[in-house]
């Protein structure tokens, strides 16, 4: 069985600049490697992303999308991968909902709870790395780099609660989740990741 590694943190935390970093530095240990993303990751979940990244919906209708974008992931990607051994990272994953639909826009957790058991009952990333920066940090990198997306345009009492539960996770998760200080250099945080992995191999 292969290893399951996740990224998270809010919009602009820094997490995707790190993906190839980690990417080279498990492939460089001869690991067969599948790199992928949600909402997405598969061609149906892309057009699920699509939608739940533009379009106005009623918030557990987001949280339903999310999770059959999972489902298809699950199926067509992420667990054939881990089942013939290789590692899986994937740019968020239930913890992004937890944080988004749960945190951001207040759904039911006990709801949340409830699809992740029917979704992935028995399957947890191994290794969930959040990528942790105050809101004011991640407002001036989106704004410097590109066009907003319905999620990146939110306020920031929706970051503010999206971060909040996060870091509860974190604290209830300890075992697979390292918080990384993401206002810290870029080099600094791959020493940081580096180190991270080195004692997970
Ligand atoms: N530690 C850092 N110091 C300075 N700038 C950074 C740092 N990390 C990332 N950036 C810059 O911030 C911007 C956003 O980074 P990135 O796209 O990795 O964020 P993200 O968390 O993946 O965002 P999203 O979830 O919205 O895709 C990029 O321009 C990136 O170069
Ligand atoms: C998996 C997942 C994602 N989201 C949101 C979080 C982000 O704003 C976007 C994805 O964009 P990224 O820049 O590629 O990270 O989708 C969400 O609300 N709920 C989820 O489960």
């Amino acid at each position: 069985m292969g290893k399951f590694i996740t990224f998270e943190g809010i919009d602009g935390a820094g997490k995707s600049t790190h993906i190839a970093f980690v990417s080279d530095y498990i492939k460089q240990r001869g690991i067969e490697l599948v790199s992928s993303r949600e909402p997405g990751g598969t061609p149906l979940g892309e057009k699920l992303r699509e939608i739940v990244l533009h379009e106005k919906m009623h918030l557990e209708t987001e949280a339903l999308l999310v999770f059959a974008s999972r489902r298809e992931h699950l199926a067509q990607v992420i667990e054939p991968a881990l089942a013939r051994g290789a590692w899986v990272i994937s740019d968020r994953f239930t913890d992004s909902t937890f944080a988004y639909q749960g945190g951001g826009r207040g759904m039911s957790l006990a709801k949340l709870d409830a699809l992740e058991q029917w979704v992935h009952p028995e399957l947890q990333p191994d290794l969930t790395l959040l990528f942790d920066v105050p809101l004011d940090v991640a407002r001036a990198r989106l704004d410097a780099t590109r066009e907003l997306d319905k999620f990146e345009q939110e306020q920031s009492d929706f970051f503010a609660a999206t971060r909040t539960e996060y870091l509860r996770r974190a604290a209830e998760f300890p075992q697979r989740f390292r918080v990384i200080d993401s206002t810290q250099s870029i080099a600094e945080i791959q020493q940081q990741i580096a180190a991270i992995l080195d004692a997970f191999f």
